[in-house]
């Protein structure tokens, strides 16, 4: 269980939200909601470690999440704005990158979200929306029980939205908990509405 505690968070000078607590279960998905500039990217990145708290507590199981960061870190997959892919790496080195790290199978993970056939083209010459396939395939490698997503959908085709889809099912079917920003639809059935 992953609880959040009168949370609050400055960027430079401003207060960005305060006093946010929630809860999320084993098998939750909850979509971060809020206008541009509410918030939602800073929470995700506080929930990383990425970004001390200027209040509150986060706690995993009953105990700080922040006392031992190297075990926070193995618990969750973070994915940003950013695509963080190497552009002079194929797609199967820059995903075999992260299954050195991890653990996990390269070639089932570019096939969960149809990679397949662009395994060996370097990442610089696909397009948008197949760097963001790429991406979301880090969740296919190892297990990890929090996802983190920054507006996972944007620039994905259907069929990807679909194939997302399915690894967010199976994640939480497995006990997985999911936290997405996102202004577009996401499919995470059941998912609780966190308004910044
Ligand atoms: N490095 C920074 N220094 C100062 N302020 C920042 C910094 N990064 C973000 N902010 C501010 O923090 C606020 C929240 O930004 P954040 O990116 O979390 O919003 P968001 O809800 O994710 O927005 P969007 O829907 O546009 O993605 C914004 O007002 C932004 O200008």
């Amino acid at each position: 269980m992953l609880q959040a505690e009168n949370l609050a968070c400055a960027r430079g000078e401003r207060v960005i939200f305060a006093g946010l607590s929630f809860a999320v279960e084993p098998g939750a998905g909850v979509l971060l909601t809020g206008a541009n500039g509410a918030g939602k990217s800073t929470l995700l990145r506080l929930l990383a470690g990425l970004l001390a708290p200027a209040e509150g507590r986060l706690l995993w199981g009953g105990a700080d999440a922040f006392a031992d960061r190297a075990a926070h870190a193995a618990r969750l997959r973070y994915l940003s704005h950013a695509d963080a892919l190497k552009p002079a790496l194929t797609a199967r080195e820059n995903l075999g990158f992260f299954a050195r790290l991890w653990g996990g199978d390269t070639a089932a993970a570019l096939e969960s979200l149809g990679l397949a056939p662009l395994a060996e083209l370097p990442a610089r010459v696909l397009s948008s929306g197949q760097k963001r396939r790429l991406a979301l395939a880090r969740l296919a490698l190892a297990p990890a029980p929090l996802w983190l997503l920054d507006e996972p959908t944007v620039g994905l085709d259907a069929a990807s939205v679909a194939r997302l889809g399915g690894l967010l099912a199976t994640h939480r079917a497995a006990g997985g908990m999911v936290l997405a920003a996102t202004h577009l639809p996401l499919p995470l059935p059941d998912a609780r509405e966190l308004r910044l």
